[in-house]
């Protein structure tokens, strides 16, 4: 397993991790009462900051999510809210920390049955880490009914799974999600994330030493991780110098691989070259004033150009065609050892062939599916977003960026990072050849492919974000230099 993301603060602890550093904390003296003293503290206070006081239920279940919710529930009662407490199970059914806070509470315990009546402000305390089922009967029923009220969530929704975001039964959509230390990958993976709304993160004395042996290999994406590595032109630099990134373009979807190649112009290469087809060459030619044509007749003379020493990445895939010639010439791309992005066809191309995509990575790969593209070269990987771009990425040994609202980018030894700026907008066609421009362009310029990924889908969502409703993609490209402009003021 490679080094973590350690200490970093927007590191992402799965469920078991999260128990690590709750048993961790509670060896180092502190007590596991008191843990939960501070949890539903924090998450009276969070109430407290957004809500005047009025009629409020809090629904507890019957693990150490429901313990949180009677401190709540005491701790709101304690100032003078009009609270009331449902719970699963009768009070004697508490066990360990949740029995000691069940035990602080002077109100009545109310069973399901009482349901939440006119509340304004539900707290939902039903299921946290512990989640291990569908939600269904009585915690289904009390959920369903809160919906449409203010729900202050606790740790998670109930029903969103901690490590996958996915819902388990059924979820309620809160309107504000407390949770303790560090978050979740459910709590940036839809439709985790939705469910979630606002999600706060506090401290409840947890010390950060506890990291150390658990060292999370999940982090949310953002300039701390690759703001570094990111090349910024010196005086003595000459355009070569600065990245080559050669595009292999198409004959026919021709608008792909130049969308690309404007992409990673603005992203930084200082050259930039489209290999085109010799049928096509004039239409690249005449529609790239400042970008490099350079024709091909077949595999054996877009190799050469790829072997040319300056060329120091390749982008394969946007506009190539589902046809032969684009296996054989990825194939040909991989073999080079060169820095390379596969993309669109150059994925789809390897339906029942993954082998033959894989055996040919020689260098670093970073491989950019959508959905589609990746369920025809994985077809066998199934459950959440992150589970499956990580198998993905130990299997074939590429860098797998999984597309989507919530971008997952994974690398072969098990670090992942998830991406969370990205606008609804950015679902529109050709967002994708501008982001594996803007990523081969990164790659050019000497980035590991990992951070070149990462850096490349942030770039790329926050030009999207920057620019809102009406997006189109050419709206991307022009916004990477505002984006770019800001990752340098920061250093
Ligand atoms: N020191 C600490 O650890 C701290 C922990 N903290 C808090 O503890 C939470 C984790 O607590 P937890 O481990 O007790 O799990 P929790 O989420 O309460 O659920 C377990 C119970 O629910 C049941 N159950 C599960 N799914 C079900 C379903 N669909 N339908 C019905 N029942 C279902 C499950 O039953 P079982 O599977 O055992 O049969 C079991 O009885 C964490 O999220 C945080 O809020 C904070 O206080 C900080 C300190
Ligand atoms: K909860």
């Amino acid at each position: 397993m490679a080094a973590g993301f350690g200490h970093a603060g927007n590191a992402l602890l799965t469920v078991q991790e999260m128990y690590a550093a709750d048993a961790a904390a509670i060896e180092q003296g502190i007590a596991g009462t008191t843990l939960m003293e501070n949890a539903g503290r924090t998450v009276a206070e969070a109430i407290m900051e957004r809500w005047s006081p009025r009629p409020t239920v809090v629904l507890c279940g019957p693990g150490n999510n429901g313990g949180d919710g009677f401190v709540v529930a005491r701790l709101l009662k304690e100032r003078g809210w009009p609270v009331r407490l449902v719970s699963l199970v009768p009070i004697g059914q508490f066990k360990g920390d949740a029995r000691h806070h069940a035990d602080l509470w002077t109100g009545e315990v109310e069973m399901p049955e009482a349901g939440i009546g006119d509340a304004a402000l539900i707290v939902d305390a039903l299921f946290g880490a512990g989640l291990t089922r569908d939600v269904d009967g009585a915690a289904r029923s009390l959920l369903e009914d809160s919906e449409g009220r203010d729900i202050v969530a606790i740790d998670v929704p109930s029903g969103v799974h901690g490590d996958t975001g996915q819902v388990l039964g059924y979820a309620a959509q809160a309107a504000l999600t407390v949770t303790f230390f560090r978050r979740k990958p459910g709590h940036l993976l839809l439709p985790g994330r939705v469910r979630c709304a606002e999600v706060v993160v506090t401290d409840i004395g947890i010390p950060k030493s506890v990291l150390e042996g658990i060292d999370p290999q999940q982090i949310e994406n953002g300039p701390e991780l690759w703001a570094e590595s990111l090349h910024w032109p010196n005086p003595t630099d000459h355009k070569y110098a600065r990245g080559h990134s050669l595009v292999v373009g198409g004959a026919i979807m021709t608008g792909a691989a130049r969308m690309s190649a404007k992409a990673a112009q603005r992203a930084g290469a200082g050259a930039v070259t489209v290999a085109a087809p010799a049928d096509a060459q004039t239409v690249y030619k005449v529609t790239l004033e400042s970008i490099m044509v350079a024709s091909y007749r077949d595999t054996s003379s877009l190799q050469d150009i790829i072997e040319m020493p300056k060329v120091s990445a390749v982008l394969i895939g946007p506009g190539t065609g589902m046809v032969t010639a684009t296996r054989e010439r990825a194939c040909m791309v991989l073999r080079t050892g060169k820095p390379a992005v596969v993309d669109a066809d150059a994925i789809s191309i390897f339906e029942g062939s993954s082998e033959l995509l894989f055996e040919s990575v020689n260098g670093p790969v970073v491989m950019t599916p959508h959905e589609g593209e990746f369920a025809r070269v994985f077809p066998d990987l199934q459950g959440g977003r992150l589970f499956r771009a990580r198998a993905a990425a130990a299997r074939s040994g590429c860098i797998v960026l999984l597309k989507g609202y919530d971008t997952v980018i994974a690398a072969p030894d098990g670090r992942v990072a998830i991406n969370a700026n990205a606008p609804a907008d950015l679902a529109t066609a050709g967002a994708g050849d501008v982001l594996s421009g803007i990523i081969v362009a990164l790659l050019s310029q000497g980035l590991p492919p990992f951070e070149a990924a990462c850096a490349g889908a942030w770039i790329h969502a926050e030009s999207a974000m920057a620019f809102g409703p009406g997006l189109i993609p050419e709206d991307v490209i022009a916004g990477i230099p505002a984006v770019l402009s800001t990752l340098k003021s920061r250093r």
